[in-house]
């Protein structure tokens, strides 16, 4: 089974160097085609049995299951160089949450699916958002979901919850990095602290953290209960949370619903 990646930026790189270190995949196994070849051919420096393909119509010709992972309003021009030449049993697997598989499935041919990645994936945590196709075989769906649980939890959803699915898992390490910056240059203006010391600190809070959580050991609400001590500090920081949080993330939540819908209505196939 060959596996082939399209585009190898951000999320392509992170897709091979997880998929390989994980040992879902083996170097052999995997074709990468980047348009400037340079981010391909830094990943076959590290892997070097991996095959770095010199068209677009050559990793298609020799890939069962093709990634693209490109930004969105690039696919259409690739999708139009591919799309007579796939075959039916040929898997093509999109990343991106704007294009949906229905669309995918009226421009090819093929089996298609949406797998949308998070960057947790690189340290083979987090989550995958899983959307098949009609025309996925039943086994091609287990091999997915099989590898794809090398790297991440898959979780499968529905067309209509990508968006704020994705935005959870996938946004999500951008949206909290955010907030903890802000935590962290308020610590520093409040109270005094160094920026490194509060960065240290919050750092290791947040490895803490993910590790409860990862071994179940507390739900959310269960840890808010516990370390509120009655009449002690914690109360008194979770109260001004909730006297000036305000309507942040139902803004966010509402800014991304929008910028999908315009998304949606600017990329065609
Ligand atoms: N970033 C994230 O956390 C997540 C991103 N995604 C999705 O992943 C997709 C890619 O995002 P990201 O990796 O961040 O983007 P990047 O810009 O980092 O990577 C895109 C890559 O695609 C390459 N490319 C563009 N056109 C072509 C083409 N015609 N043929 C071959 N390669 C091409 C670019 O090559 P070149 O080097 O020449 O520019 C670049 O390396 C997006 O659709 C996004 O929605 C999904 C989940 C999370
Ligand atoms: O910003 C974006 O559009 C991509 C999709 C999910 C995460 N990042």
């Amino acid at each position: 089974m060959k596996w082939g990646i399209i585009g190898t930026g951000n999320m392509g790189s992170m897709l091979t160097s997880s998929l390989l270190s994980s040992k879902a995949l083996e170097p052999d196994d995997m074709i990468l085609y980047n348009r400037s070849s340079e981010k391909a051919l830094k990943l076959k420096e590290q892997f070097p049995a991996i095959h770095v393909a010199a068209s677009l119509k050559e990793i298609q010709k020799n890939c069962d299951i093709l990634f693209i992972c490109v930004k969105p309003h690039h696919y259409k021009t690739i999708l139009e160089e591919l799309k007579s030449d796939f075959t039916e049993e040929q898997c093509l697997i999109s990343i991106t949450s704007p294009i949906s598989v229905n669309e995918l499935e009226n421009h090819t041919p093929c089996q298609v699916a949406r797998i949308v990645p998070s960057i947790t994936n690189h340290a083979h945590a987090g989550v995958s958002l899983f959307t098949f196709g009609s025309r996925m075989k039943k086994e091609r769906k287990e091999l997915l979901l099989e590898t794809f649980k090398a790297i991440s939890t898959p979780v499968e959803v529905e067309e209509e919850h990508i968006r704020v699915a994705s935005d959870i898992v996938s946004c999500g390490p951008a949206f909290i990095s955010y907030l903890l910056s802000n935590w962290i240059t308020a610590a520093q203006h409040v109270a005094g602290i160094s920026e490194e010391q509060a960065t240290e600190l919050t750092e290791n809070m947040m490895i803490g953290l993910g590790e409860l959580l990862s071994k179940r050991i507390f739900t959310l609400e269960e840890l808010m209960e516990k370390v509120t001590v009655k009449g002690g500090v914690t109360g008194e920081g979770l109260q001004a949370m909730e006297d000036h949080l305000g309507e942040l993330f139902f803004e966010m939540f509402k800014a991304t619903q929008r910028k999908h819908k315009d998304d949606k209505k600017s990329i065609e196939l």
